[in-house]
């Protein structure tokens, strides 16, 4: 593997993820999606629920269950394709190159064992330390992501800690090794609202600090709008579009990127104005094979839409999936 900046850290090429049985009905829970994170850069991926992020990071993580499952594409991994790796190798770059946050601390953490001997297993499994060393910087760790008294909490269970500050041990534990790239699946959606906005500062400050590649999987765009560089949309397994951040937000072109943009609540809204959410609900999808599974729920929706898949296609700025895209900071098209 080379370090080299002159090829992205990650790049996905065409992965497809098919559950269920060769031969039998098969679920396309992931089809045709590619991107690139280059070192250093916080790349986004954003959708409603059921739409394929969680199956996309499993993917790159090697974590797929080994039947019933059909992966198809390249996930490179500093030129590498991680798909062809053994479940040996990739335990090895889990954790010391690659690492995850996931959404729910409370069923990623094991109860049984304490704080600190969970923080201290990585250490010792990925880095050349003693046990000494190991509890010098799980304590270190700890203080980083703002946990009071770290010495005391690491002879803590999870069952002491509260959801805030589980999730930061997670982040702790993922960021221990210094991983190279970073996946963060819903970090903060199982969190208050005030506690999460800390929490992502921390997640910020400590993959700059760090110097981490980011993959932010989230469901709200809100999230995104601090953290990311790129942003990519997905609905029902594909990419819908793809940008810089700024240009998304500006300028989103998609209707269900409109949609998602309209639903979040805004600063500069008068007050008591009405959220604007996306009409239907993700199970109203058509098959990406004969038309765009978003065309049930769209107001921009046009003829061909229920004839045919649109194909991702580079417009210019971005990549867009749609035939009949929203005009220049069109909020209003993606509701009817
Ligand atoms: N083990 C599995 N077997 C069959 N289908 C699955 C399996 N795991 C996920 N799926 C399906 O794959 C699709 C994508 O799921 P995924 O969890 O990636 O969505 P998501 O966008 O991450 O949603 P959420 O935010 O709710 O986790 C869904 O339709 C889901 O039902």
């Amino acid at each position: 593997m080379t370090g080299a900046h002159d090829q992205p850290l990650l790049s996905v090429r065409d992965l497809s993820v098919r559950f269920g049985l060769k031969g039998q009905r098969q679920v396309a829970a992931v089809d045709e999606v590619s991107l690139d994170i280059w070192p250093g850069q916080h790349v986004a991926l954003v959708g409603e629920s059921g739409s394929g992020k969680s199956v996309t990071s499993l993917a790159v993580m090697g974590l797929l269950p080994d039947r019933g499952v059909e992966v198809g594409g390249e996930v490179l991994y500093r030129g590498e394709d991680l798909l062809t790796k053994s479940p040996k190798e990739m335990a090895g770059l889990r954790g010391s190159e690659i690492a995850m946050v996931f959404q729910d601390p409370m069923t990623s953490l094991n109860p049984v064992i304490t704080v600190g001997v969970q923080l201290t297993e990585v250490l010792l499994r990925h880095l050349q330390v003693s046990k000494a060393e190991a509890r010098e910087r799980a304590v270190e760790l700890l203080g980083r992501v703002g946990i009071p008294d770290p010495a005391r909490r690491l002879r803590e269970y999870p069952h002491q800690l509260s959801g805030g500050m589980r999730q930061r041990v997670l982040i702790a534990i993922a960021l221990a090794c210094e991983p190279k790239l970073l996946i963060a699946d819903e970090p903060t959606t199982a969190l208050d609202v005030t506690i999460q906005a800390q929490v992502l500062e921390v997640l910020k400050d400590l993959v700059a600090d760090t110097d981490a590649a980011l993959l932010m999987i989230t469901h709200d765009l809100g999230v995104v709008a601090g953290l990311c560089d790129d942003v990519n949309v997905m609905y029902s397994g594909r990419i819908v579009e793809s940008t810089n951040r700024n240009r998304l937000f500006a300028n989103p072109r998609h209707p269900y990127t409109g949609g998602l943009l309209a639903s979040i609540p805004r600063l500069d809204s008068p007050r008591g104005a009405p959220l604007t959410p996306i009409p239907g609900s993700p199970t109203q999808t058509l098959p990406w094979t004969s038309a765009c599974a978003f065309a049930p729920r769209c107001g921009n929706r046009v003829e061909a839409c229920t004839e045919r898949a649109p194909a991702l296609e580079a417009t210019g700025d971005r990549d867009l999936r749609c035939f009949n895209p929203l005009a220049d900071a069109d909020l209003t098209g993606a509701a009817r």
